[in-house]
């Protein structure tokens, strides 16, 4: 079989010339109707880097997706390893990819890798992932499944606007595994893959080229993960795979697999990796994932990390991770243009994604929180639930404190561990340092007052400088 290459699409045909590593970027064309304007569209929005394999296929991707052709609906998959237990804003991406297909009619499937969470996916990794229990994995298994679930419904209910799209589903690797023989499997499956391709996969030399080496059992890595494309070929008629970009490697795999077995064309098409600052990819391994699991980052930090998105980003934001069409996004940015200090553009990317990924109510809450904490506002705080108030504490501290008759706004802050002890904390007082339920307080020995320094639902919010925040929730009120 010839080397498959990437290839991409420009003006209603396919060209493209090889990058520094074989692969071909994708170049611009004019986004028009039907299938073809799916694939530009979110090629103009950035969504979609890649697309394999080489030109000649019986059938050219575009086609796929054309309602025209009598190929209509396609189905596409995207899978998500189980190794932690919430999906995070690396994989929102492959998420938001699905969605357009859904979106655009087409049947989708999210797989949880609770199979191939058990290797270890080597791709675009320096060191061999920690074993995970099998009931560890499982557990994230189930984890991820309600996450995806809840999107899914929060998608439906929230951006469907009335209009019906193709079906979503969760599936999970387990399944098919679970029943596989192993000396059946090795048979059957290994017998169709070369060792020398397996073995020019750049995640394979990587690996190999390092100190650690690498195990048989991520080496088999992508041959598992080809089986997967060709199961749900087979059993969904999926001819679609989509991964980030550090998973082309194991798609190539999975379309060497088909082809070979079946003479058929599939397809992979890849989303660009968001990195953080510092350039790193966002995710579990660097340690810098921001989580969508509500337990492990609130609906209110994962408003507030998008609302911190830099002026240069925020357009390229908004494009991936929304579903805003562009001339939207375009006045938006106008607006920005004349009025920088607002943060619009942020923070309309930060209730779009927050609403997306915790619906309508997770929204009101990170806006509720972010009024109570940033905006100085009493009655928000007043309203606040238990979970609502835990996840603020996460940022700011919190202690529960018995209110004796005549404690003071010095007691107050030495109890809460706000200030230092002695002289230097009474002025941090006397000076204008300290505020109680945002107003300030001068007076160290002022005495607490229910209705003013304590809030309806016992609680106070002590700030001291500009930005630190303690939480004081007042026992036996
Ligand atoms: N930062 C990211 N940007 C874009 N896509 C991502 C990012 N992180 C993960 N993905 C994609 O999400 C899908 C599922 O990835 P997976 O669950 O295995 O996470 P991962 O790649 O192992 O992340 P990590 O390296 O943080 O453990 C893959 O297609 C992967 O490429
Ligand atoms: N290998 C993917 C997850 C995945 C698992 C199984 C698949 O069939 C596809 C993708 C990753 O680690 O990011």
């Amino acid at each position: 079989m010839a080397a498959p290459v990437l290839r991409c699409f420009a003006r209603g045909r396919w060209f493209g010339t090889p990058g520094p590593s074989g692969v071909l970027l994708l170049g611009p064309r004019e986004a028009h109707s039907g299938a073809q304007g799916l694939l530009a569209m979110q090629k103009a929005r950035g969504l979609f880097k890649e697309f394999f394999p080489e030109t000649g296929t019986k059938i050219e991707l575009p086609e796929l997706f054309d309602r025209g052709t009598g190929n209509f609906p396609q189905t596409i998959y995207c899978g998500f390893d189980p190794t932690a237990d919430s999906l995070h804003v690396g994989h929102l991406l492959a998420l938001l990819g699905l969605f357009h297909f859904q979106r655009a009619g087409h049947n989708v499937i999210a797989l949880v890798g609770g199979a191939t969470a058990r290797l270890g996916d080597p791709s675009g990794r320096t060191k061999e992932r920690e074993a995970l229990e099998p009931e560890r994995v499982r557990s994230n298994a189930r984890a991820l499944r309600q996450g995806l679930e809840a999107m899914v419904a929060n998608h439906q209910q929230l951006f469907a606007n009335g209009r019906a799209w193709g079906s979503f589903t969760v599936l999970d690797n387990a399944a098919w595994y679970q029943k596989q023989h192993l000396v059946d499997f090795l048979t059957a499956v290994g017998g169709h893959f070369r060792m020398g391709t397996l073995l020019s996969r750049q995640s394979v030399q990587t690996r190999l080229k390092s100190p650690e080496g690498m195990s048989l059992a991520e080496f088999l890595y992508q041959v598992l993960q080809a089986y997967d494309f060709y199961y749900l070929f087979k059993h969904y008629g999926c001819r679609v795979q989509l991964g980030g970009s550090d998973q082309l490697g194991n798609i190539v795999s999975g379309y060497e697999f088909i082809h070979k077995l079946t003479g058929e064309d599939v397809f992979g098409i890849t989303v660009p990796l968001i990195t953080s600052t510092t350039g790193a990819k966002l995710g579990k391994s660097a340690g810098n994932a921001v989580w969508l699991n509500r337990e492990k980052t609130s609906p209110f930090e994962l408003y507030q990390f998008f609302v911190r998105q830099q002026d240069d980003l925020v357009e390229r934001y908004l494009k991936l991770f929304t579903f805003l069409p562009l001339p939207e996004i375009d006045h938006i940015m106008q607006l920005h243009v004349k009025e920088p200090e607002k943060r619009g553009p942020q923070k309309r990317l930060a209730a779009e994604v927050t609403k997306l990924v915790h619906g309508q109510e997770g929204l009101d809450s990170a806006k509720r929180c972010t009024q109570a904490l940033y905006h100085s506002s009493i009655d928000a705080l007043e309203v606040m639930s238990d979970q609502e108030l835990r996840e603020l504490f996460k940022e700011a501290s919190f202690s529960e404190l018995v209110l004796d008759p005549g404690t003071s706004v010095l007691d107050t802050c030495r109890k809460a561990n706000a200030i230092p002890d002695g002289p230097r904390g009474h002025r941090m007082i006397t000076e204008g340092g300290v505020s109680i339920n945002h107003r300030q307080v001068t007076n160290p020995e002022c005495v607490l007052v229910v209705g003013q320094h304590i809030l309806k639902n016992g609680l106070s919010l002590l700030k001291i400088g500009k930005r630190n925040f303690y939480i004081i929730k007042w026992l036996q009120l």
